[in-house]
């Protein structure tokens, strides 16, 4: 694959690269790239991890040698799963598993449990030398990236050494390349600036778009909600699974749950049935179209939609009803995650460790 495709691939549906020029002439010199996602096990699949699994996709197939950190010991320092190990082990297992039924190619990607890191006495001497080149101050600014705001973050004192600590892995790991949601801007931020400090090569950042919840923004109006409340009160999160659509839900639970979200008429901003079609439905294949049935007693006939651009505008102009659109959605999405569905009911192992956390992180 030439350097342009490859390229192309890598940076496809992102939102942002820092810096995209970075990328490009690493790949013109011929390096052998490697990239990596962490995420903290600790609950159940939502369709917003689609998101970047969809950009792992990519990034294998374009030739980035990958990583995936099960981040076990970041899920502890911020209290996932009551700390309990083992049912942490058995949400990175819950992970491996889904990532398999969406045929994301796991036999070519490495998956390391934050264990290892933690067990190397360099890991630590690395952390330190993090630690020490950067303030407190702005280790705090970031402790977003935990999905929490700054002041709970202050709570107890391990949650102020996770920045550094994800900084340590990336570090640690090596990569050229560390991948997340815009969520996780802030850290790969603060990895920048440590590696230049302490003469260490600048990760490139790859940022995928954040999937709001289906409660959407509530009463909140759009234009007064930045990208950090986003993050913290209204992307779509396994700790609030009542926002959530869980990639296991059966097609009667996607629809009754789209039934409800929000879902404003034309307003396309944070509204998270547009961003449903947007970021996974459009990606999820070339030349996919979004077809819209209008019922007979409005008119009947059919919309269809062949990019996230168009489906914008047509909705903006108050040309699609909200409750089509919901109904259009939800068919396409339970399509999509048939092969999730027949995977489960396959795999003993990977319905067992589904039920038992189920039993737990359904009670939030
Ligand atoms: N709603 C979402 N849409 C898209 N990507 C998401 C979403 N939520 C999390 N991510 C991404 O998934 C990765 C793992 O995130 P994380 O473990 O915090 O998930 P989470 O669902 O927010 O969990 P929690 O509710 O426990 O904070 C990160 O790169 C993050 O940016
Ligand atoms: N902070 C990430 C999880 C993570 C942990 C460690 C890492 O090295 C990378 C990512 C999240 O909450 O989504």
């Amino acid at each position: 694959m030439d350097v342009e495709k490859r390229l192309k691939l890598i940076t496809r549906n992102a939102v942002e690269v820092v810096t995209l020029d970075e990328l490009r002439s690493r790949l013109e010199a011929g390096e052998k790239l490697r990239g990596y996602i962490g995420f903290e096990p600790s609950g159940l699949f939502h369709i917003g991890w689609l998101i970047w699994a969809f950009k792992v996709k990519d990034l294998v197939e374009a030739g980035v040698e990958f990583t995936i950190l099960e981040a076990t010991w970041h899920a502890w320092v911020n209290d996932k799963l009551g700390g309990n190990m083992e049912l942490i082990r058995k949400a990175a297992r819950h992970v491996r598993h889904v990532l398999e039924a969406i045929g994301v190619p796991v036999g070519k990607i490495k998956f390391v449990d934050a264990e290892e890191l933690v067990s190397d006495k360099d890991y630590w001497a690395l952390f330190l030398k993090v630690a020490k080149s950067n303030t407190l101050a702005r280790v705090k600014r970031a402790l977003t990236i935990m999905g929490r705001r700054v002041e709970e973050g202050e709570q107890d004192f391990s949650k102020l050494i996770y920045p550094a600590m994800q900084v340590t892995d990336i570090f640690y790991l090596g990569v050229d390349i560390a991948l997340g949601g815009t969520d996780q801007r802030k850290a790969h931020m603060l990895a920048r600036d440590t590696a230049e400090k302490l003469k260490l090569r600048k990760p490139i950042a790859i940022h995928t778009p954040l999937l709001t919840g289906l409660q959407g923004l509530g009463r909140m109006n759009p234009s007064e909600v930045d990208e950090d409340t986003h993050a913290v009160e209204f992307k779509m999160s396994k700790s609030k699974p009542e926002t959530a659509i869980f990639v296991f839900d059966s097609p009667e639970d996607i629809a009754r749950k789209l039934r409800r979200a929000y879902c404003p008429p034309r307003e396309t901003r944070f509204n998270p049935v547009i961003e449903i079609a947007k970021y996974i439905l459009f990606p999820s294949r070339p030349g996919y179209k979004l077809v819209i049935e209008r019922p007979e007693k409005f008119g009947g006939g059919v919309i269809e939609v062949t990019s996230p651009e168009e489906l914008e505008k047509l909705y903006q102009e108050g040309k699609i009803h909200p409750l089509d659109l919901k109904n259009a959605v939800a068919r396409d999405l339970a399509e999509l995650l048939k092969p999730v569905r027949e995977y489960f009911e396959r795999n003993e192992e990977a319905r067992e460790t589904l039920e038992e956390l189920k039993k737990v992180a359904m009670k939030g």
